[in-house]
C-alpha cells in the first residue's frame, strides 16, 4: 500500500518506521523543517529506543517530506498524526487536525482512507466527516487510536494489545483496508464507531493514571501508618482482578499524554454536564503529589536552603528525551525556588532553556559534594549505581528515591539514608 503520515512527532515517526517494516511504502510529512531536514539527512531528532535502526532498514520505503502535496493523490490511506496540546483550559487543542486537514482537502479523492491517530475529543472523527462530505468528498475517515508507550514505542507498535478501529455505520470496506495495513500485526481488533474509538483511548489514559493517582493516595497513607506501599502494591497487584502494572508510587505521572487527556477529558465531562468525580479526583492527586513529596524532602533534610541537591533524571520516564510535564522538571524548579542549590543529570534529555540550572554530563559529576541525591526518573543507569562509591563522592548521606525503584537494602548497607515514597 501508498501510506501518507502528516506528523513525524513520536507517533507519526514510530507509525512510519512500522508501516515502512511491514512492507509498505511510507510518505510522512512534517511542516517542521528543522525535522525533515535532520530525517533526509538520516538523523532522528528524537530518542526513541530502535527507532533510528528500524528507519535505517528501511529507508528504501521511507520518505520525507516538508509539503507532502504532491503525495496527497497516490496514498491509498493518510494517517494524522499531528499534535494535540492542551489549551489554557485544559480542553485538547485541535486546531493543528484541522490544519493538517485542511491541506488534504483539495488534493483527496474517493478511494482514499482518512485515519486519525491523533489522540481528539468525542466527536471530532465525525465532524471530519461532515467536513470532508460538505465537500464533496468521499473519503472513508476511520478513528484508529494509538495506545504507544515512549520509550517502548516501537516494540508497542509491532505487538499491540488490541487494535482499535472506530467507523461509520455505512462504511463497509475500511476494516478490511486496516486489515490489509496490519497483515502483519496479530492483536485483537476492537470495532466501534468514531466516537467509540475516541472515548476509549480517553477511558484508557484516564484509568491508568487513575491507577497511579490511587497507589500515590496509598503512599500518603502508608506514609501516614508506617506501612511500605510497595509491599501494598504487590499484595493487591497479585489478584488478578487488579493486576501488576501502575502501581508504582512515586512523584506522579508526567509525560504528553496523561496529563492533557485526563484534563481534556474532565472538560468534555463538564461540556455534557456530567461531573467527573474519579477524574477530578485522580487529577488532584497527581497535581499536589510532587509538593507532598517536597514537604517530605524538606522535612528530611531540615532546611532546603543552599543545601546541595543532586536531581538524577529530567525525563518524564526513562527510555525517552521527553520532558513534557515532567516531575522531574517540576521537582527541580520547586527545589531551586525554595533555595537549594541543584545540580541535574539525565542520559538523554535536556533541561528546558530558561532554567538556571547546572546540567552535568556525568553522574559523578552532579553527586560531587552534594548533601542529597534524589532519583526522580528510574533510567536504569541510576537503579545499578555502585552505593558505597555514591556515598564517597557525596558529602551528606541521604538518597531520596523518587520512584521507589532503587535497591533500599544495598543503599542502607553502604551507610546512606533511604527515603523512598510510601515507604514506612
Ligand atoms: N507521544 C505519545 O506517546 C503518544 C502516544 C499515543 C498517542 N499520542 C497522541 O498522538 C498525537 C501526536 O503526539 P506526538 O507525541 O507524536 O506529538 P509531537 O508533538 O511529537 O509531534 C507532532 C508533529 O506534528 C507536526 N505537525 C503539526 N501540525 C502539522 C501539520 N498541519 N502538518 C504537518 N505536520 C504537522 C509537528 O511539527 C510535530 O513534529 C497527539 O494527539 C498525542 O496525544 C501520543
Ligand atoms: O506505575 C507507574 C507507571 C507509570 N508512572 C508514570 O506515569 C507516566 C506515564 O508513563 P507511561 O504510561 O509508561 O508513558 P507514556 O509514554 O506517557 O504512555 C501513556 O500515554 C500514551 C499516550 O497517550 C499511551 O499511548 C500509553 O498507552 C500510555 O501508557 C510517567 O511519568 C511514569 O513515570 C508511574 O508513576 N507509576
Amino acid at each position: 500500500m501508498n501510506v501518507l503520515i502528516i506528523g513525524a512527532g513520536y507517533v507519526g515517526l514510530t507509525t512510519a518506521a512500522v508501516i515502512a517494516k511491514l512492507g509498505h511504502t511510507v510518505h510522512c510529512v512534517d511542516e517542521n523543517e528543522q525535522k525533515i531536514a535532520a530525517l533526509t539527512r538520516g538523523d532522528v531528532p528524537i530518542y526513541e529506543p530502535g527507532l533510528a535502526e528500524l528507519l535505517t532498514d528501511h529507508k528504501s520505503r521511507l520518505f520525507f517530506h516538508r509539503d507532502g502535496q504532491k503525495h496527497i493523490h497516490e496514498a491509498d490511506v493518510i494517517f494524522i498524526c499531528v499534535g494535540t496540546p492542551p489549551d489554557n483550559n485544559g480542553k485538547s487543542d485541535v486546531s493543528y487536525v484541522n490544519r493538517a486537514v485542511a491541506a488534504l482537502l483539495p488534493h483527496l479523492h474517493d478511494q482514499q482512507t482518512l485515519v486519525i491517530k491523533s489522540t481528539v475529543p468525542i466527536g471530532t472523527n465525525e465532524r471530519i466527516y461532515e467536513r470532508l462530505t460538505k465537500e464533496g468528498k468521499n473519503v472513508r475517515v476511520v478513528s484508529n487510536p494509538e495506545f504507544l508507550r515512549e520509550g517502548s514505542a516501537i516494540f508497542d507498535s509491532l505487538y499491540p494489545d488490541r487494535i482499535v478501529v472506530g467507523l461509520r455505520d455505512d462504511d463497509d470496506r475500511s476494516l478490511s483496508v486496516m486489515q490489509t495495513l496490519y497483515a502483519r500485526i496479530h492483536a485483537p481488533y476492537v470495532v466501534t464507531s468514531l466516537s467509540g474509538a475516541e472515548m476509549i483511548k480517553y477511558a484508557a489514559n484516564a484509568f491508568l493514571a487513575m491507577k497511579i493517582s490511587f497507589i500515590n493516595e496509598m503512599a500518603r497513607l502508608c506514609e501516614a501508618y508506617d506501612v511500605d506501599v510497595a509491599h501494598v502494591a504487590k499484595g493487591i497487584g497479585l489478584d488478578g482482578r487488579i493486576g501488576p502494572h501502575f502501581l508504582q508510587a512515586g512523584i506522579g505521572y508526567g509525560g504528553s499524554c496523561f496529563p492533557k487527556d485526563v484534563a481534556a477529558l474532565q472538560q468534555m465531562a463538564y461540556e455534557k454536564a456530567v461531573r467527573p468525580y474519579m477524574i477530578e479526583a485522580t487529577k488532584t492527586i497527581n497535581d499536589t503529589q510532587f509538593y507532598w513529596y517536597v514537604q517530605k524532602i524538606k522535612r528530611t533534610l531540615g532546611t532546603l536552603s543552599d543545601k546541595r541537591i543532586a536531581v538524577l533524571g529530567i525525563a518524564f520516564k526513562p527510555n525517552t528525551d521527553d520532558i513534557r510535564e515532567s516531575p522531574a522538571v517540576s521537582l527541580i524548579k520547586a527545589l531551586h525556588n525554595l533555595g537549594a542549590h541543584v545540580v541535574a543529570h539525565d542520559p538523554k534529555a535536556v533541561l528546558p532553556n530558561g532554567m538556571d540550572i547546572k546540567q552535568t554530563k556525568t553522574i559523578d559529576e552532579a553527586l560531587q559534594q552534594a548533601d542529597a541525591v534524589i532519583v526522580a526518573t528510574d533510567w536504569d543507569a541510576y537503579k545499578q549505581l555502585n552505593w558505597e562509591q555514591v556515598r564517597q563522592t557525596m558529602s551528606g548521606n541521604v538518597v531520596v528515591d523518587g520512584r521507589n525503584s532503587l535497591p533500599r537494602n544495598d543503599i542502607i548497607q553502604a551507610g546512606l539514608t533511604y527515603v523512598g515514597v510510601g515507604r514506612g
